[in-house]
């Protein structure tokens, strides 16, 4: 009988890889993965069998997996155009490790070895010994198994990243795998195959519970609607159904414990409470503590007696989607099952669906808003430039509410967070019938959805090269080619783009096509961000308004005073969770003072006034502090402008440039934000003045000073104009 090869049993399978716990720990899977093959009676000088089963049990075992190839030959299209050229084959698997699908051209293979990855061949442990598809299965676990890892010699030409696929109910279905010449290796592969898994196994959740109550929830709001987020499902009266990976992750429970659980030991309410709350918040994201004391933001589509309410919900006029969870997705997709999840961005939007709406008093905020009136209907694409969090999304949604396509759907796709292997599905949609024979339906795609009206695609600096072509033919031809159609389908949308990246830059760089930047940008506007508006406490107020119900509780002037100095890098986003915990914390009677105050967000404060770097906090204000001009961070100084409100907060301490006459206990954070500032100002003073004295020539101000002439220009943007000549 076969020994353990030498390498294995000395317990150090390098296989040319550098060491570490990680590849420690796969070094013992595949021990213990050869160690079954010996079991199984199989030598490593075996010749594998690369038989197929008949055909009439391969028909039989599709039609028993049909609702996993379903799901999975769609995304097996977009995983395999990700990794195209690169002599390797995409794989569907049943559970015993039967091929039931597979992708791409098998020219990497040995000849006599050709027939290895056609569906009908069988991958287990038990009948090839040690390789990805079946060592994933048994182990349960997604595994990389390359070269010398297999355990059949004729296998080690071979590199294979597999993951298994789970059903709603947890159980292992399936595997999904990447397999190609052990010489084209790559780290990334494994993880494009982990997340096409991930998708196939939220489609699959959401078609099998379209009628449950689905919980998707996410410690940060911002993943709600992403591949990322946690999915429960629960009956009516809160009955445990399923949780994808994610929630089992997030909730700190397997599957199995989670059996045990209702809604309400999960969640610390009863399904009619939160029933009671979705009702009253339809459209925004609510908050859940989770028995660990976690928070977590949650949306779920909530079915009245009229029909399913949710969130994200872009197409203009769609609060009421027909067809339950399924048309939640899919209201303009007659034929679409399986969508992939729209990307959703869950907020209130009533507010703000106008452009006038947006114009609160900023100067280039009304700039934009009059331009944009000007090329309203005029079929001229609309690029939209902005930090993230400036509303870029907003004023999209706004500039079609505006336009003559209003009553026709507003369709939003992320480009970012829809991973690479997806966009294409997701935008141009795929054929009935094309993948998966007569039965197999297909997906309008978000272009086709938009018909008639504004597709807006958002973060357009982040698509694929490859599809940017294709999005140029769409935008010249204004046709659409669903994926394995031979059909093409007229199309009449405006586009609206977005970006925070520097698309000349991308292009610079041959990541962005010219020609299609050139397509995009007919009209080009750009928001400012939050620190730079002059009508920063206007705003203020009016998030303020939004997050309450009720009576809107008022900010104590040492609060509007930190937020005017902060530099708000996630912008409105940042500044609406700041103050829905903020409004949380202090009641809807308020006042708001700093104890109400995230302390994430006072940490950040803290330590950015402690930086060296003062790249990020503005000192205080000019008039405060002496300083002439009024300095980075925030554009204007606070004595500029009015507070947003005067009421006192019995809690708050001024920080430094706050009014007097204020409380005086203040967080310990903020005492030392305050010394901080102090310091820092002192020090900006100390430089301004040299530099003055030395008539702006940096080596003789920083030889008074005593410091390097780099200090100098790293506190360049910090000081005022006037010191440099
Ligand atoms: N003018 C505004 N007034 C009040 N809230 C706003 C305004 N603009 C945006 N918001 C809010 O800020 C959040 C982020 O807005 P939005 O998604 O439009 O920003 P974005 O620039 O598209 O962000 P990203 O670049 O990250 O996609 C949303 O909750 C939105 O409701």
């Amino acid at each position: 009988m076969e020994t353990l090869r030498p390498e294995l049993s000395a317990g150090g399978l390098t296989n040319g890889w550098p060491y570490s716990t990680e590849i420690a720990q796969r070094d013992t899977l595949i021990r213990q993965s050869h160690e079954r093959s010996l079991q199984f009676g199989l030598s490593s000088r075996d010749r594998p069998d690369f038989s197929a089963v008949p055909q009439a049990t391969l028909h039989e075992a599709l039609e028993v997996n049909r609702f996993l190839y379903q799901h999975a030959a769609p995304v097996m299209e977009t995983l395999y155009e990700q990794i195209a050229n690169t002599h390797s084959m995409v794989l569907l698997t049943a559970k015993n490790g039967m091929i039931l699908h597979s992708l791409g051209d098998s020219d990497f293979l040995a000849k006599a070895s050709e027939v290895a990855l056609r569906p009908g061949v069988e991958w287990s442990e038990r009948s090839m010994g040690t390789n990805a598809i079946g060592t994933a299965l048994t182990e349960e676990q997604p595994v990389v198994v390359h070269g010398r890892d297999h355990y059949l010699y004729a296998n080690q030409s071979l590199t294979c990243s597999c993951t298994p696929i789970f059903d709603p109910h947890g159980k292992v279905v399936g595997a999904l795998d990447v397999t190609g010449d052990e010489r084209g290796y790559h780290s990334h592969t494994l993880a494009l195959v982990r997340m096409s898994a991930q998708m196939v196994e939220n489609q699959m959740f959401a078609n099998l519970f379209a009628d449950a109550v689905r919980i998707q929830f996410h410690s940060r709001p911002e993943f709600l609607g992403t591949l990322v987020e946690g999915i429960a499902v629960f009956s009516p009266d809160g009955r445990f159904l399923s949780a994808n990976r994610s929630a089992q992750f997030q909730l700190g429970l397997s599957f199995n414990c989670l059996q045990a659980h209702t809604f309400s030991t999960l969640f610390g309410q009863s399904m009619s409470q939160f029933m009671d709350r979705l009702r009253s918040a339809v459209g925004k994201p609510l908050l859940l503590r989770l028995n660990s004391g976690v928070s977590v933001w949650c949306q779920t589509p909530y079915k009245s007696s009229k029909g399913w309410y949710g969130l994200g919900q872009h197409d203009a006029g769609a609060d009421e989607p027909e067809g339950g969870a399924a048309g939640l997705r899919s209201r303009a997709a007659p034929a679409a099952v399986a969508a992939a999840p729209a990307p959703l961005k869950a907020s209130a939007k009533q507010g703000l669906s106008s452009l006038h709406f947006l114009d609160t008093g900023d100067a280039q905020v009304a700039a934009v808003v009059r331009k944009l009136q000007m090329v309203l209907d005029r079929d001229i694409p609309i690029m939209i430039l902005g930090e993230t969090g400036t509303g870029k999304d907003i004023l999209a949604q706004a500039i079609h509410n505006d336009s003559r396509r209003a009553a026709k759907p507003f369709v939003s796709v992320n480009c970012a967070s829809i991973p690479e292997t997806l966009i294409e599905s997701e935008l141009f949609g795929y054929e009935e019938g094309a993948f998966t024979g007569a039965r197999r339906k297909g997906s309008t795609g978000r272009i086709l959805q938009a018909n008639g009206g504004t597709l807006f695609l958002d973060e357009i600096g982040d698509m694929p090269t490859q599809l940017q072509a294709r999005l140029l033919r769409v935008l010249q031809e204004r046709r659409v080619n669903p994926l394995g159609s031979s059909k093409e389908y007229e199309v009449d949308v405006t586009i609206v783009c977005a970006t925070h990246r520097n698309l000349k830059n991308l292009i610079a760089a041959g990541s962005f096509r010219e020609d299609l930047y050139y397509r995009l940008n007919g009209i080009v506007v750009r928001l400012p961000a939050l620190r730079d508006r002059t009508d920063f406490d206007t705003v203020v107020g009016k998030v303020l308004s939004s997050l309450c119900d009720g009576p809107v509780p008022a900010i104590s002037d040492a609060v509007l005073a930190l937020f005017r100095r902060y530099h708000w890098p996630g912008n409105f986003r940042q500044l609406h969770n700041v103050l829905r915990t903020a409004v949380a914390l202090a009641g809807r009677h308020g006042p708001i003072g700093q104890d109400h105050l995230p302390d994430d967000f006072l940490d950040e404060m803290a330590a950015v006034a402690a930086s060296p770097q003062p790249a990020a906090l503005a000192p205080a204000p000019a008039a405060h502090e002496g300083l002439s001009a009024p300095l980075p961070g925030r554009s204007m100084g606070s004595a500029d402008r009015e507070p947003f409100s005067q009421q006192a907060d019995p809690s708050a301490t001024p920080a430094a440039g706050a009014p007097q006459g204020q409380p005086s206990v203040a967080p310990p954070q903020l005492q030392s934000l305050a010394a901080n500032q102090r310091m820092q100002d002192v020090a900006l003073q100390a430089m301004a003045d040299a530099l003055r004295r030395c008539g702006g020539n940096v080596s003789a101000a920083a030889k008074l000073l005593g410091v390097s002439r780099n200090t100098l220009y790293r506190k360049k943007d910090l000081l005022p104009p006037d010191c440099w000549v």
